[in-house]
């Protein structure tokens, strides 16, 4: 039986201003299970940033409730999300004047004392994280000297270090070349699988996330799914969404060709 780590009840997701609320996506059940890659597929404008988002707590739930590791979100401070999710944003460049070992130790924050003093310990799990991204031999180098697919798995390595049971993407891949695309989602099954964390992830890379997930979440048109992409249902969402006269699913090869 797996664990549960994070439970959807009922969920309601969009934005709201003191005038009106502009929901999303509503009556959003699910649970997401320790060690598993889950990739968030939908058309461009169908809600993944949000759902993410939301899930980070930098969005708040319009309805239902949300839980992790059976604790209610009301019942978390601050520290407790930054311990419990991490959330790596396309658009959230780290301090140009930072090293990568410097960028990557501002995960351990929610660990430090005030003075944001790393310990022996802190180190050796900065040095795992960069060990299991890839980015050892970037140690020293700034940040803002590094290339989009280097800086990538920076920003993975940080999620990492912060040592989170669930770590959040936001679109990774974009930007990058297939080559560095393919490598992204190597070393996001590869954590993982090897971490047990769980992992929820953001794309447009269809076939890649056909290939890499346990499961794949699908929102679309104020609905969604989750599920294996060997159930029925999954195949046919998958199909209702993207299918086009350009574009077809086959569930032989269990990819989109186009
Ligand atoms: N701050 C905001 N206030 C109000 N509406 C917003 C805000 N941000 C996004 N939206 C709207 O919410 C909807 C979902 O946007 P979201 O960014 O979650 O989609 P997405 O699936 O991540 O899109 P993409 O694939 O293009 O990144 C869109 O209609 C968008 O215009």
């Amino acid at each position: 039986m797996s664990n549960t780590v994070l439970n959807l009840e009922n969920i309601a997701i969009g934005y709201q201003s003191s005038k009106k609320e502009h929901i999303i996506c509503r009556n959003i059940y699910f649970n997401l299970y320790q060690g598993e890659l889950v990739c968030l597929l939908g058309r461009n404008g169908s809600g993944k940033s949000t759902l993410l988002k939301t899930i980070a707590n930098m969005l708040p739930t319009l309805q239902g409730s949300i839980t992790i590791n059976q604790i209610d979100y009301s019942n978390l401070s601050a520290l407790d999300f930054a311990k419990n999710i991490s959330i790596v944003l396309t658009e959230s460049l780290p301090e140009n004047s930072l090293t990568v070992f410097e960028t990557i130790a501002l995960g351990r924050q929610p660990y430090t004392n005030w003075l944001g003093k790393i310990t022996e310990e802190d180190e050796q799990i900065v040095l795992n994280a960069m060990e299991l991204t890839d980015t050892v031999s970037l140690k020293n180098n700034f940040v803002n000297q590094l290339s989009d697919g280097q800086l990538q798995r920076v920003m993975i390595a940080r999620a990492l270090a912060q040592d989170t049971p669930i770590i959040l993407l936001d679109e990774p891949t974009s930007h990058l070349d297939i080559h560095h695309k393919i490598n992204i989602f190597k070393i996001l099954r590869k954590i993982s699988k090897e971490t047990q964390k769980t992992i929820l992830i953001s794309t447009h890379e269809i076939n890649l996330a056909l290939k890499n997930s346990d499961r794949l979440l699908l929102i679309d048109n104020h609905t969604f799914s989750i599920g294996n992409v060997q159930e029925s249902k999954i195949q046919d969402k998958l199909t209702s969404i993207f299918n086009s006269d350009d574009i077809k699913y086959d569930a032989k090869s269990n990819q989109f060709i186009f």
